[in-house]
C-alpha cells in the first residue's frame, strides 16, 4: 500500500471488530491488524465460554435437586465449544473482508507519527484505533508460579472438573466462574480482599454471597493469599488472616491489564494512567489527535457492549473528523444466580436523590415461580427524573433494558408508571418501584388538597345533572 490507509484497526476483539466495520461502511480504506484470533475475549474466553458454562451449571444443579445424575464435564465442554463455534463466524476474517475490512495477521506496533509496523512490514496510516484489550493481571504472591494457576483465558483448558478450586477475586469472572464450578461439583473456596461485588449495591452484592454459599462454595471475603506452598490436594494457600486452605487448581480472577506495554506508544503522544490504560475524551479521542482507542484498553468499565458502541463512536469521529460524544448510560449484568442488573446511579447519595424498592417477595410472577429472592431498587433524582438502579433476581438482566431506557430517556417515576405492564411479569417489580414513587406525590398534601377539590366539583356537577334529568323526567 503506496497510500497511506485510512484507518488503521490495532485489535480484532469486539472493539476492533466494530470499530473496522463501521469504518469501511463510512467509506474509509481501513485495515485491522489481529494479533491472534478474530473475536477476542468475549468470543473465546469471555462471555461466550463463560455464559454457556453458567447455563450448564444451572441446568446440572436443577437436575442434582430432583436427584438426578453429576454433570458429564466433557459434554460441558463440548457446549462451550459448539457455543463458540455458531457465533464465530460473525467475528471472522471473512466476515471482516465481506464488509470491506482488509484483515492483517500479525503484532502491530506503532514506529512514529503515522507509521507502524506488523511483523516487519510497515504500514501507513491517517487515523488508528487502538483496540488491544486487557489480560488477566496476576498478583506477585510467593509460590504462585509454582501452584496449577488458571486465569479466565486458561480454564477453559481444563479436561477435567477440579476437585477443590480456589478462587482468587471478588469480582464478576469470580462469582460467576465460583458459582458455576460449584454446581458443576468442584468443592469451591473463594478469597476476596474486599467484599464480593465491590461495584455492585451492597444489598445485592449481599445475596449473592448468601446465593454462593448456599451452592457450597466458602467465601471468605476480607482476606487474600499470601503464601502458596505444596500441599495434600496440590497447593496450600496460606491467607493474610493466617488461614490454610487446599487446593488443587487456583483460579486467579484479580483485575485486568490493559495491552499496552509493547504497542510503541511511546513514538506517539498518548497518554496513559498509571496502570497503563489508555486515556480518552469523551469522543473517545487520545490525547494524540490522530489516535483514538476503545475497548477493554481503555479506562472506561470493561463490558462488551460498551467496546461495540464506544468503537463505533470512535471509528466515525476518526473517519469523518465528527466530535460525537459517547453515552454515559452504562448497563451492566453480573450473571450469578440471582443475575445482577444496574445501571446509571445505585446510590442516593446526592442532594434531592431518593430510592424506591420492591421486593420479589412481592412480585406475583416470582412468587408463582417460586423464585421470591431478589429486589428493585430505583435511584430517583428531582421531579421524579429516574437515574438509575438495579435489579437482582432470575431474569434481572432481561428487565434491564426498561430501565437503560428509562435513564437514556430521562423519564420520570409517573411516567414509567403511566405504562401498563403484562401480568404477571418481573418487570412488574421495576413498574412497582415506579408506582410506588409516583404515589408519594400524589400523598402530598397540595395534591391531596387538588385531588380532593376536583373529586369535590366532579361530585357537584353529577348531582347537578342527576336532579336535572329527574326534573325532566317528572315535567
Ligand atoms: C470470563 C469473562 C466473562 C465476561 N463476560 C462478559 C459479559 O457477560 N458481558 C460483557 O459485556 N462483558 C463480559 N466480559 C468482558 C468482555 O469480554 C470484554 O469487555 C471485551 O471482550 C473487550 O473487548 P476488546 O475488543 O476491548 O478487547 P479483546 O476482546 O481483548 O480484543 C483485543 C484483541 O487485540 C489483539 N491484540 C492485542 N495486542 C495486539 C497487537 N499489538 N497487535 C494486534 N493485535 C493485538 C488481541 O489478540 C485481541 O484479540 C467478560 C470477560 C471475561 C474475561
Ligand atoms: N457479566 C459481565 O459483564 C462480566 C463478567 C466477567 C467479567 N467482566 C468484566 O471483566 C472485568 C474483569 O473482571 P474481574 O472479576 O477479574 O475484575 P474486577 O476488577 O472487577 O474484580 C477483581 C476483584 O478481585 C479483588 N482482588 C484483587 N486482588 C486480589 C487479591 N490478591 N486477592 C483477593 N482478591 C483480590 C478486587 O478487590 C476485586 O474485587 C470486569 O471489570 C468486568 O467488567 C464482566
Amino acid at each position: 500500500m503506496d497510500q497511506p490507509i485510512d484507518l488503521l484497526v490495532i485489535g480484532g476483539g469486539t472493539a476492533g471488530i466494530v470499530g473496522a466495520k463501521t469504518a469501511a461502511r463510512l467509506g474509509a480504506r481501513t485495515v485491522l491488524v489481529e494479533a491472534h484470533r478474530t473475536g477476542g475475549d468475549c468470543l473465546w474466553t469471555g462471555c461466550v465460554p463463560s455464559k454457556t458454562l453458567l447455563s450448564a451449571a444451572a441446568q446440572a444443579a436443577r437436575v442434582r435437586t430432583s436427584g438426578g445424575s453429576e454433570p458429564d464435564f466433557p459434554r460441558v465442554r463440548e457446549r462451550i465449544s459448539a457455543a463458540i463455534e455458531t457465533i464465530e463466524p460473525e467475528d471472522s476474517p471473512e466476515a471482516l473482508e465481506r464488509a470491506g475490512v482488509t484483515v492483517l495477521h500479525g503484532s502491530a506496533r506503532f514506529t512514529g507519527p503515522g507509521e507502524a509496523e506488523i511483523d516487519g512490514r510497515l504500514l501507513r496510516f491517517r487515523r488508528a484505533l487502538i483496540a488491544t484489550g486487557s489480560s488477566p493481571a496476576v498478583p506477585q504472591i510467593p509460590g504462585l508460579g509454582q501452584a496449577q494457576t488458571v486465569t479466565s483465558d486458561t480454564i477453559w483448558e481444563l479436561t477435567d472438573l477440579p476437585a477443590r478450586l480456589l478462587v482468587l477475586g471478588g469480582g464478576p469472572i469470580a462469582c460467576e466462574l465460583g458459582q458455576a464450578f460449584a454446581r458443576l461439583g468442584s468443592e469451591v473456596t473463594l478469597l476476596a480482599r474486599s467484599g464480593l461485588l465491590p461495584k455492585e449495591d451492597r444489598d445485592a452484592a449481599s445475596l449473592v454471597q448468601a446465593s454462593l454459599q448456599r451452592d457450597g462454595v466458602t467465601v471468605f471475603d476480607d482476606d487474600e493469599a499470601r503464601l502458596i506452598s505444596r500441599g495434600a490436594a496440590g497447593s496450600l494457600v496460606t491467607t493474610t488472616a493466617g488461614r490454610e486452605l487446599e487446593a488443587e487448581v487456583i483460579l486467579v480472577a484479580t483485575g485486568r491489564t490493559p495491552r499496552t506495554a509493547s504497542l510503541g506508544l511511546e513514538h506517539l503522544d498518548v497518554d496513559l494512567d498509571s496502570s497503563g490504560q489508555v486515556l480518552v475524551d469523551d469522543t473517545m479521542r487520545t490525547s494524540n489527535s490522530s489516535i483514538w482507542a476503545a475497548g477493554d484498553v481503555t479506562t472506561h468499565p470493561k463490558f462488551t457492549h460498551l467496546a461495540g458502541a464506544y468503537a463505533s463512536t470512535a471509528a466515525s469521529n476518526a473517519v469523518l473528523g465528527l466530535r460525537r460524544r459517547v453515552s454515559t448510560t452504562v448497563p451492566r449484568i453480573t450473571y450469578t444466580s440471582p443475575e445482577v442488573a444496574a445501571v446509571g446511579l445505585t446510590d442516593a447519595d446526592g442532594p434531592g436523590m431518593s430510592t424506591s424498592t420492591v421486593t420479589l417477595e412481592e412480585t406475583d410472577r416470582a412468587v408463582t415461580e417460586g423464585a421470591r429472592e431478589g429486589f428493585v431498587r430505583l435511584v430517583i433524582g428531582r421531579r421524579g427524573r429516574i437515574l438509575g438502579g438495579t435489579i437482582v433476581g432470575p431474569r434481572a438482566g432481561e428487565s434491564l433494558g426498561e430501565l437503560s431506557l428509562a435513564v437514556a430517556s430521562k423519564l420520570t417515576t409517573r411516567q414509567l408508571a403511566g405504562v401498563t405492564h403484562a401480568y404477571p411479569t418481573y418487570n412488574d417489580a421495576l413498574w412497582n418501584a415506579a408506582v410506588a414513587h409516583a404515589r408519594q406525590g400524589l400523598d402530598s398534601p397540595v395534591v391531596k388538597t387538588l385531588t380532593g377539590t376536583l373529586a369535590a366539583v366532579a361530585r357537584y356537577r353529577d348531582q347537578n345533572r342527576n336532579r336535572r334529568s329527574r326534573a325532566q323526567r317528572s315535567a
